[in-house]
């Protein structure tokens, strides 16, 4: 099973997200309580091993801002989590992630819109776009097709509801922010858990 740990703001928890296993980190651009600047993210990427691929979230900006920032940044991958078009998506250098809403089966004919290299399934959201602790019908994914392939299943994932979405929603992966924090910020051992939960299951189920 692949894990994304999202919304790390410094360099002590990025490398205790990489020594836990995780295999990709993100790095939260938008409008958020977990937002973080461009000049911090380039200042922790070259301290990562090149195994974790390095994402960096944002909601609504322009395809050309993107690419400046990611290429400043040390970026891997672009996780779309707002309106952006099929097109948009495509004017993306780097491989792109793209989030969207489910609230019903229905929503799921939307992902096959995107040429993306993954499809983030979420809740539809609180204050900002993404981030909101809540979850989802998991049950909605096993009404997906084999177009839709890839999918990190996201939105109130924790330690200790990680394994039953997996079993539910059989994801290519899991990704979480708000499950592994404590009192708003990143909490090393809910971190360590969250992968181990989420990698255990990887054996157990054979995937
Ligand atoms: O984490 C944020 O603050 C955030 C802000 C804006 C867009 C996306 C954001 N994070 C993504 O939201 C989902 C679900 O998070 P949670 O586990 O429910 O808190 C996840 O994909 C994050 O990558």
């Amino acid at each position: 099973m692949n894990v994304k740990i999202c919304g790390v703001q410094d360099k002590e928890t990025a490398l205790a997200v990489a020594a836990s296993g995780a295999d990709f980190i993100g790095f939260v651009f938008a409008e958020s309580s977990r937002q973080v600047e461009p000049e911090v993210v380039k200042e922790i990427t070259p301290a990562l091993p090149g195994t974790i691929k390095k994402v960096g979230v944002f909601v609504n900006e322009s395809p050309d801002e993107i690419n400046r920032i990611a290429a400043y940044a040390g970026l891997d991958i672009i996780q779309l989590h707002g309106d952006e078009t099929p097109t948009e998506c495509e004017q993306i250098d780097y491989p792109v992630i793209k989030a969207s809403s489910i609230r019903e089966p229905h929503d799921l004919e939307r992902l096959s819109m995107y040429n993306v290299a993954y499809s983030l399934v979420d809740h539809p959201g609180g204050k900002y776009r993404g981030g909101s602790g809540q979850s989802f019908d998991w049950q909605i994914l096993n009404q997906r097709t084999s177009r839709h392939s890839q999918i990190i299943l996201a939105g109130g994932l924790h330690p200790g509801n990680v394994q039953e979405a997996i079993k539910t929603a059989k994801p290519f992966g899991v990704d979480v922010s708000s499950g592994v924090e404590t009192d708003g910020r990143k909490d090393v051992s809910k971190i360590q858990a969250f992968v181990m939960q989420a990698k255990t299951m990887n054996k157990e189920m054979k995937i």
